[in-house]
């Protein structure tokens, strides 16, 4: 879908700016392929854009770039060069002051061999560039594709790897917390809350008293902590492989990553995973792969035995939340179609009066 207006404001600055008009197709073309699909990040990279910025790299030279339709936090461009197969993220929200601690922590898992997109390092030793203004990186594409329906199979691989990214980036030396964590939820909800019927209004109200109680607990202070991906959700892992034989690809999108408790982030892959998608339950079957393959490569602490069914209930506020704002209070030109929040209403409901599968 192209949003015409918008289209006419960029063809009047680059006619203003006398850009050529070899460089002017090119972005129009650029643009065509990001505003299809859900997606409506609008940051145009010519082919010439993209050489210039392979020019303070040693990655070869420039043989396609191609825009990502999927995704709507950041603009993504797979990049092909004489050397490999990128992928180049240009960063439509995230700050030069925060990146670092994403990329770095990236090129850490990486190093350290666990499958993530590795960012490339510039001629200058820096790893994040700037393209039209915007922070952007370059990283290594990483094969496969990601499953709409896993299996036990896709579950215990997952979780699996999830275990072992948490034991390598254990002493990983930047800190930044999870920023869509507990304070963004304190100042998120107020904000939402007009947005709400009455019995949606009570339940964000009891939810966020909980957690923030817990939050409060010997008990939470116990659990063990670490850099954690935080929204590893079905379309953030790539397997290859077939259906029935799964080979994991990798982890993507770490953009949400920060410090918080293991077992938040477990919770958050769980309650994607391994639910049934219309009413939110969970699936017995699905969860306990996911939960027995994590624990023989970390079991599990008491503490996190105790906080499972409270964390699951966080991480299923966390993006009731989040897509609650990205529904009521969208910014601007960004995004065409943010997320269902019902969804995630469903799945706090369920946390808070269904049966769950306990760890291992
Ligand atoms: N390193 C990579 N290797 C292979 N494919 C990738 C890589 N990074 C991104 N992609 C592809 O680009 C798509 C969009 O990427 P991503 O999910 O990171 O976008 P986003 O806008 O940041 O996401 P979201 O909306 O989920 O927050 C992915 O679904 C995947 O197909
Ligand atoms: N995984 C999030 C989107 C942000 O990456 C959601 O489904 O709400």
């Amino acid at each position: 879908m192209i949003i015409w207006s918008e289209l006419a404001s960029i063809l009047a600055v680059c006619v203003n700016a006398q850009v050529p008009p070899s460089t002017l197709l090119e972005s129009v073309y650029s643009y065509k392929i990001i505003c299809n699909a859900n997606m409506a990040v609008f940051t145009p990279v010519s082919q010439q854009d993209a050489r210039t910025l392979l020019a303070d790299y040693q990655l070869g030279e420039l043989v396609s770039l191609e825009g990502i339709a999927a995704g709507i936090e950041n603009t993504n461009h797979f990049l092909t060069t004489t050397k490999g197969e990128f992928v180049l993220t240009t960063f439509e929200v995230l700050t030069f002051k925060q990146l670092p601690f994403y990329i770095e922590l990236m090129h850490y898992l990486a190093q350290r061999k666990i499958p993530v997109p590795e960012p490339q390092t510039r001629d200058d030793g820096s790893r994040i560039s700037t393209l039209c203004g915007k922070p952007a990186a370059i990283v290594t594409k990483l094969p496969g594709s990601y499953t709409v329906d896993p299996t036990a199979k896709h579950c215990a691989a997952g979780a699996a790897t999830l275990a072992y990214m948490h034991l390598a980036a254990k002493d990983f030396s930047i800190q930044q917390p999870n920023l869509r964590g507990l304070d963004w939820w304190i100042k998120t909800a107020p904000i939402v809350q007009p947005f709400l019927t009455k019995d949606q209004s009570i339940l964000l109200s009891v939810s966020l008293a909980e957690q923030q109680a817990y939050a409060k607990t010997a008990q939470y202070s116990a659990l063990p902590e670490g850099p954690a991906h935080c929204d590893l959700f079905r379309d953030n892992v790539l397997f290859a492989g077939s259906q029935a034989e799964p080979v994991l690809g990798g982890f993507i999108d770490f953009y949400f990553a920060g410090c918080d408790k293991w077992i938040f982030d477990i919770a958050v892959c769980v309650n994607d995973w391994c639910i049934e998608r219309q009413t939110g339950l969970l699936i017995p079957k699905l969860a306990e792969a996911w939960l027995e393959a994590y624990n023989q490569v970390r079991p599990f602490t008491d503490a996190e035995r105790k906080a499972w069914p409270v964390m699951l209930r966080a991480a299923a506020l966390r993006f009731w939340l989040s897509r609650l704002y990205d529904f009521h209070v969208p910014r601007a030109a960004e995004m065409l179609k943010p997320h269902d929040p019902t969804h995630f209403e469903r799945v706090l409901f369920a946390r808070m009066n269904d049966a769950i599968v306990n760890l291992p």
